[in-house]
């Protein structure tokens, strides 16, 4: 018989996962409570769909009682029927954080295994008290809607979703379901260290319970909040396409238009086009875009993120472009077929031996007779690849001289506008 409490749990996860469910499906086990329980409430969610359950649990190998215990976690599995995989990482240098480089690994790990094992989803045990401690931490950085969406229900990740079912369930009533269950976990005794942020926003939010700020309460600002930077980041991507065009890799806005842009569709379009051209892993700090919004606004230009943003033109003509930095690329080389700062190709007949792609630079923007034909500003120009031989330009297309070459953006232009609504 399930009881009424268990019985709400089950269509909890259920709801959370969705109708269209892949054939083979993950549970992340750390052997802990809340995925001892996800594992528990997700064989009885599947129950009678003929999905596959399958499990793994990563040891880090950085406390000597932790291989006993993802053994420990692979019986449980085991004896529930759900076939078990212990995954090592050995790879701690010593370097960076401990704590986030063990993150990282777990997740690299866990994905890689679940690819080849040929399972669609990833399931993993953040309860809403995780994310209450998240949007916690966040307030402490002064986030705005994306940070304060907290950890997202789902998420593609290179083919493999990663779900988040406990996401608005509390840890107290996954402790509940437990003890009815008669099933046993194993307790983190990094929960309880409160050099972690996480350990302390744990303690603040037992005192806030008094405000009426529960985790419930704050896992739903979360989903709030993820709706708000739904909408912003819908509302950005077709600001993007009514004033904003892709020159020779450059993002070009009209700026008049730009600067009557409110505030925060602004900087996301501006983030947008940094990180888009720049390729960086993190969006640019909103402190540094903001003032670089502002700089922009009263007519000035700025370089942020490896990118340069500048006006050009007169009046109404007036473009804001956002180029790559030469300085940021100066030293940058790939081979003439290769992939250069992250995005160019140059393709064409057979090159030279010793031939290589950089960017034109000033030296090479002098070698280029019929630049200014091209109509692209200077900096624009000194950040785009040529082919070059010793000290000499062979092949520049976007300043007049392709001799035969033409240049192509990786993965086209159409990445600016599609990474706004996915930030
Ligand atoms: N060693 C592990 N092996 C397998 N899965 C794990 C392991 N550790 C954590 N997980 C998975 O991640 C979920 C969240 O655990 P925890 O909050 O400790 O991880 P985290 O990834 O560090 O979270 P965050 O990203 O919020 O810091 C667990 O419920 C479990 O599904």
């Amino acid at each position: 018989m399930t009881s009424p409490l268990d019985a709400e749990l089950i269509t909890r996860v259920q709801r959370a996962l969705g109708p269209a469910l892949p054939g083979r499906i993950a549970v992340a086990l750390s052997g802990g409570g809340d995925s001892v329980a996800l594992l528990h409430l997700m064989l009885r969610a599947l129950h009678g769909t003929g999905v596959q359950l399958v499990s793994a649990t990563v040891d880090h190998g950085l406390r000597p009682e932790a291989a006993a215990e993802a053994a420990r976690a692979g019986r449980l599995s085991q004896r529930l029927g759900v076939p078990h995989s212990v995954l090592r990482w050995h790879g701690w240098d010593r370097s960076g954080n401990l704590q986030d480089r063990a993150r990282q690994a777990r997740y690299r790990l866990l994905e890689d295994w679940a690819r080849v094992e040929g399972v669609g989803m990833l399931v993993l045990g953040h309860t809403a008290d995780d994310q209450a401690e998240t949007l916690l931490m966040r307030l402490a950085r002064a986030s705005g809607p994306a940070g304060l969406s907290g950890m997202r229900p789902t998420r593609l990740q290179g083919g493999l979703i990663l779900a988040r079912p406990l996401l608005e369930i509390g840890r107290g009533a996954l402790r509940d379901y437990l003890d009815r269950q008669r099933l046993t976990w194993e307790e983190d005794p990094s929960n309880l260290d409160d050099r972690f942020a996480r350990v302390r926003a744990r303690q603040a939010l037992a005192g806030l319970d008094r405000l009426g700020i529960t985790p419930e309460a704050l896992s739903d600002v979360a989903r709030n909040m993820a709706r708000a930077d739904e909408a912003l980041g819908w509302a950005a991507f077709q600001a993007a396409g009514e004033l904003s065009r892709i020159i020779e890799g450059c993002v070009v806005f009209e700026a008049r238009a730009f600067t009557l842009l409110p505030q925060e569709i602004a900087r996301r379009l501006l983030a947008g086009a940094i990180g888009w051209i720049g390729g960086l892993p993190y969006p640019p700090r909103r402190a540094s875009l903001e003032r670089l919004l502002r700089d922009l606004r009263r007519g000035g230009a700025g370089t942020l993120g490896g990118c340069r943003i500048f006006p050009r033109g007169r009046g109404d003509d007036t473009r804001l472009w956002v180029s790559r930095e030469f300085s940021a690329i100066k030293d940058l080389q790939a081979p003439p077929g290769g992939l250069w700062d992250r995005r160019w190709r140059l393709e064409g007949p057979p090159p030279p031996p010793r031939a290589r792609l950089a960017a034109l630079g000033p030296q090479g923007r002098l070698q280029c007779p019929d630049r200014a034909d091209s109509g692209l500003p200077a900096a624009v120009l000194e950040a785009c690849p040529a082919l070059w031989l010793g000290e000499e330009v062979i092949a520049a297309p976007a300043a007049g001289r392709p001799e035969g070459w033409q240049l192509r953006l990786e993965g086209g232009d159409t990445g600016f506008r599609a990474g706004l609504l996915t930030h």
